[in-house]
């Protein structure tokens, strides 16, 4: 096999499960290659095979098979003593303590408190991958805390949010912007960088990352409910590591043509998905629905939001404002996995347009490794070699039955975490809420059914014929209910929308 080095867009290919493979993108030079087989391009990417301790090189957000989307190390919690002024800050800053007392956001004074006690530090110096990525975590909480501030204080009073702060201080804005470019990311909260995916310790250094052993490191609100609602994103992904390893020897054994194997593959990747999806399930109990607008405010952003009508200027980084979609679990690679290595396609519409931005707030190597799934899958004919054998058929629709499961579960977590409970339309990330959610859901139950009715059921398995057709009714029935329910839904924010007119 022989490499080029070229800014195409294509990855080292990946032949073997059992070597740690670290391309010149996780040194930082050229980012991309081209292994050529018999003349042609071959798709390819290079996937983290064991745990590695160095920190200076490469990136945290690293897909591999041990971390699969979690940080390849545990997030560094505590900030070194030079920062101390940050992490004090951080520390006061939630609406409500650790001891129960209330914070600096309680009382709307975590703005003056920036102001009075923040240094602008110095982060030149700092390339060391660990630090860089908790320095992010932390200084895009200050900067979404200070922003969204007076918004929050507006929202406990009078259930509005009218405007939030236009500029961003330069003791956050410039370190932020630094350390952002750093890591190639966009300066503000991210869902894996920062909320989410970086905000997690062990409370057992050697337990494993279970709900119970684990614990926040920075939070808004500080309530019991933005814990379970952080922890259990990262309980979701903590299975991770086994969708990467089953959706990589999917796309081997579908380039080998290698039937036995391929089945195998999807029936373990189904197997995954569905724990995944027990997992989230969890969320009901671990974050109450009627305390999610507690600690939404703070994951807003600043792109599509009335809140910034004209975006916001980074002190001493541009006199230009700037805006960033806000954190949301759209910037999560589960879901996105399974469209791309399953070739799930979303109709062309402004919708999708919205779904292909959210693709572009993630750590760079998770966007790479989707892309590698995403081109691989159409190089080796994934769809179409599931297609031709009616069992594979069965399992594949299996697998688009657990996105949908996790697709309708979340849709019914929107209806019950934020439709019942506020009017404004339009959710953190900044997409609109009513007919954004349900384009992607109506789109997976359309392939059920389209899939569902070419599979010959005369050659199915018993066990097939079973799981086939109790999928082909929920799916269809499910596509009825949601036509009828958003209609309804689009009507009332419709009235809604007069009536404040
Ligand atoms: C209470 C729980 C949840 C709520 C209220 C919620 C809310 C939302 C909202 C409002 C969106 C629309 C995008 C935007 O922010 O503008 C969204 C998108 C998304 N969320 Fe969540 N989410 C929840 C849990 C989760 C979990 C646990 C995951 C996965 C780990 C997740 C993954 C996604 C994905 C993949 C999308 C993109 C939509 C799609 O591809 O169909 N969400 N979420």
């Amino acid at each position: 096999m022989t490499f080029l080095f070229t800014k195409q867009r294509s990855y080292v290919f990946q032949s073997g499960l059992n070597q740690v493979f670290l391309s010149s993108s996780l040194l930082g030079s050229k980012r991309h290659q081209v292994a050529l087989r018999n003349g042609f391009p071959v798709r390819t990417f290079s996937l983290l095979l064991e745990q590695v301790e160095d920190t200076s090189t490469i990136p945290m957000f690293t897909v591999g098979t041990h971390n699969g989307f979690l940080p390849r190390q545990d997030p560094m919690a505590q900030i070194p003593g030079e920062f101390r002024c940050l992490e004090s800050l951080l520390q006061r800053m939630p609406l409500q303590l650790t001891d129960g007392r209330p914070g600096l956001l309680a009382s709307g004074q975590f703005g003056d408190a920036v102001k009075k006690e923040l240094p602008l530090y110095n982060v030149d110096q700092i390339n060391d991958q660990r630090l860089l990525s908790a320095l992010f975590r932390d200084y895009s909480f200050a900067a979404s805390a200070y922003l969204l501030e007076p918004c929050d204080v507006l929202y406990r009073q009078r259930k509005e949010y009218g405007l939030g702060r236009k500029i961003l201080p330069m003791n956050i804005a410039v370190p932020l912007d630094k350390v952002a470019k750093k890591l190639s990311s966009k300066p503000f909260l991210e869902y894996a960088l920062s909320y989410v995916l970086y905000n997690y310790k062990r409370l057992n250094h050697l337990g494993d990352l279970t709900f119970d052993n684990l614990s926040l490191i920075r939070s808004f609100a500080g309530n019991k409910s933005e814990k379970g609602f952080i922890l259990n994103h990262v309980t979701m992904v903590a299975h991770t590591p086994k969708l990467v390893k089953y959706a990589v020897a999917a796309l081997q054994a579908s380039g080998n043509k290698d039937r036995a194997y391929f089945d195998q593959q999807l029936s373990g990747l189904n197997d995954t998905y569905e724990t995944i999806n027990n997992e989230m399930e969890m969320m009901w109990t671990r974050s109450l629905p009627v305390d999610y607008l507690s600690f939404r405010t703070f994951i807003m952003g600043t792109k599509n939001q009335p809140m910034f009508p004209d975006g916001v200027i980074y002190e001493g980084v541009s006199d230009q404002p700037i805006v960033h979609r806000g954190e949301s679990g759209a910037n999560d690679s589960i879901i996105p996995l399974a469209d791309n290595l399953l070739q799930i396609t979303m109709p062309e519409n402004p919708m999708t347009i919205v779904l292909k931005d959210f693709r572009t707030y993630r750590p760079t190597n998770h966007r790479e490794f989707l892309e590698y799934i995403q081109g691989r899958a159409e190089q080796v004919a994934l769809k179409k070699f599931a297609l031709q054998d009616p069992n594979s058929a069965a399992l594949y629709l299996s697998n688009v039955d657990q996105v949908r499961a996790f697709r309708y579960r979340h849709w019914n977590f929107n209806k019950e975490y934020i439709i019942r409970h506020t009017d404004h339309p339009v959710a953190t990330g900044g997409s609109p809420i009513v007919k954004w959610l349900p384009n992607q859901l109506g789109a997976v139950l359309d392939l059920l059914n389209e899939v569902g009715s070419g599979i010959d059921h005369s050659k199915l398995t018993e066990a097939n014929k079973v799981r086939v057709d109790k999928i082909d009714k929920r799916a269809a029935a499910q596509k009825r209910y949601l036509t009828r329910e958003v209609e309804k839904l689009e009507k009332k924010l419709k009235d809604q929308e007069l009536r404040h007119g």
